[in-house]
């Protein structure tokens, strides 16, 4: 018998899977597919591959007369063989991890069958303790022509870059691959049933982004109500309600992620769950004592991204360990779209602030007024700051090609509720967008 059985291996499981064998327990980790799940295989990792070139060209673009006289061509089918050279490698390795921590693997489909017990094929194991990892599915649209619709995965492996890209679905993912597809030369429409993308983000830097994207190029059609599909002499046709028409030659639904709630025996067990996920307690535990679940499939407030699954994995490897007993404490938890540029937040938003002024102030800096980003001629991006009643940064939100290190730099001094006096005692690099922002705080 295992002290701990994970049913699926992504970031919700090796992170707690690992310190738990290292204290002593006996752990098993059942995998259907590819070790490290969807983060590691056909997410975040994959992305950020394609991603990297995007970049790069963004900052070049800037520069265009200011010591660059051309913009490099994204070739996309290298680019797409260094992703799956980079990538590729990353599930062997990953149950490497595992076995080199004493966790055993166990590859193929589990389904829970009593308490305690879970099949795999012919073969039953029993566990005192079983997480429920299982993820989430692409949401796909039930619409006639459903078939010729892509998914993420099948965009993170297109071996040629199609000249007209459809995507349906504003929200992480469509916009992402917004930002690629045009980068890298692609004829770019984004459908949204609404007209407010990117809803979770801070709305005055989306439009900004909204803005910037059109002008490279990418067409938004908003409040369509997509009915169809079809082929076509010239590609594919996409039709929604009052005679929207759209052609294209490839299509992204992007219009979503489920919680993957079928297939695992969870019925068998009458694990109470509802259309956000598995219901957990506040220590992670299902309705069935012993049955916990972590990351993506988990009914939660918390964003369903990599870091959140990794802190549940990890919450439960303090918890099984007896370093705690104290419920899960989510700590403030930054987000990011890696478009181009990004947005990327923390924390109480501008917009929650401005409902409040009595209890918060909120400042504002525009990149283009400052030097150092003239430098690089970054014109668009802007870094908002929250502060209470105390003058404590509770939030930010910034617009800008590295957002990204600016919101996690600032996490600390929210997290740990750093005053003015405790943040002039860092004596950062100069020039840095630290030095300049972050003594402001
Ligand atoms: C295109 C894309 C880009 C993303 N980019 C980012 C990003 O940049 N940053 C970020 O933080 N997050 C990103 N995410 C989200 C991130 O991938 C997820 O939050 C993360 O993978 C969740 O991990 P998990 O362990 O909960 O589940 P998953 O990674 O989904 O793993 C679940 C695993 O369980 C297995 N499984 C399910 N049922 C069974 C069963 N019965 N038996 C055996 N195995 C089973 C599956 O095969 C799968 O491998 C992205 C997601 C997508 C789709
Ligand atoms: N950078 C990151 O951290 C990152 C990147 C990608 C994905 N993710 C995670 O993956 C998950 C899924 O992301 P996502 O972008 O697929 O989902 P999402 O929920 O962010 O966005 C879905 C979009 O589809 C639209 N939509 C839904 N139904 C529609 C319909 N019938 N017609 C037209 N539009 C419709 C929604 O309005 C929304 O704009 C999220 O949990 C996210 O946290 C994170």
């Amino acid at each position: 018998m295992f002290d701990v059985l994970f049913i699926g291996s992504g970031q919700g499981a090796w992170n707690g899977a690992i310190p738990m064998s290292q204290a002593g327990l006996k752990v098993a980790v059942v995998e259907a597919g590819l070790f490290g799940g969807v983060c590691s295989n056909r997410g975040c990792n994959a992305k950020i591959t394609l991603d990297k070139p995007v970049e790069l060209v963004r900052n070049i673009e800037q520069l265009q007369g200011r010591g660059f006289d051309s913009v490099p061509a994204i070739n996309w089918p290298d680019l797409m063989a260094h992703k799956h050279e980079v990538i590729g490698r990353l599930a062997a390795s990953n149950e490497q991890k595992l076995v080199k921590a004493g966790v055993q693997v166990i590859k193929g489909h589990a389904i829970l069958t009593a308490a305690n017990t879970v099949t795999v094929g012919d073969t039953e194991y029993t566990a005192e303790k079983i997480v429920l990892v299982l993820g989430q599915l692409p949401h796909q649209l039930d619409i006639p022509g459903q078939a010729y619709l892509h998914d993420s995965t099948d965009f993170m492996a297109l071996t040629q870059m199609p000249q007209q890209i459809t995507i349906i679905g504003a929200g992480y993912v469509g916009m992402e691959f917004a930002s690629i597809a045009n980068a890298a030369g692609a004829k770019v429409n984004v459908v949204l049933r609404g007209h407010q993308p990117l809803h979770e983000f801070y709305q005055p830097y989306v439009d900004r982004l909204v803005v910037d994207l059109r002008e490279r190029g990418v067409k938004f059609f908003y409040d369509q109500q997509v009915e169809s599909v079809t082929e076509t002499d010239a590609g594919l046709l996409l039709r929604g309600a009052n005679q929207f028409a759209l052609e294209s030659d490839y299509i992204v639904d992007a219009t979503g992620r489920e919680p993957h709630l079928t297939d695992s025996g969870l019925e068998n067990l009458a694990i109470a769950t509802n259309q956000n996920g598995i219901e957990v307690d506040d220590h992670l535990q299902t309705n069935v004592p012993g049955i916990y679940a972590t990351g993506d499939v988990v009914d939660k407030t918390q964003p369903k991204i990599t870091p959140v699954a990794a802190f549940e994995s990890q919450y439960l490897a303090q918890l099984f360990t007896g370093q705690t007993t104290a419920p899960i404490d989510y700590p403030s938890i930054a987000t990011t779209v890696f478009t181009s540029p990004r947005i990327s937040q923390v924390g109480i938003s501008p917009t929650i602030a401005a409902q409040s002024p009595d209890q918060y102030t909120v400042e504002t800096f525009e990149y283009a007024a400052d030097w150092f980003h003239q430098v690089q001629n970054e014109t668009t991006g802007s870094l908002t700051l929250v502060f209470d009643q105390d003058h404590i940064l509770v939030g930010a939100v910034e617009f800008s090609n590295e957002a990204v290190d600016t919101i996690n730099g600032l996490l600390e001094i929210i997290e740990l509720r750093l005053t003015h006096d405790q943040v002039q005692r860092f004596i950062y690099t100069f020039p840095s967008t630290q030095h300049s922002y972050f003594r402001k705080v």
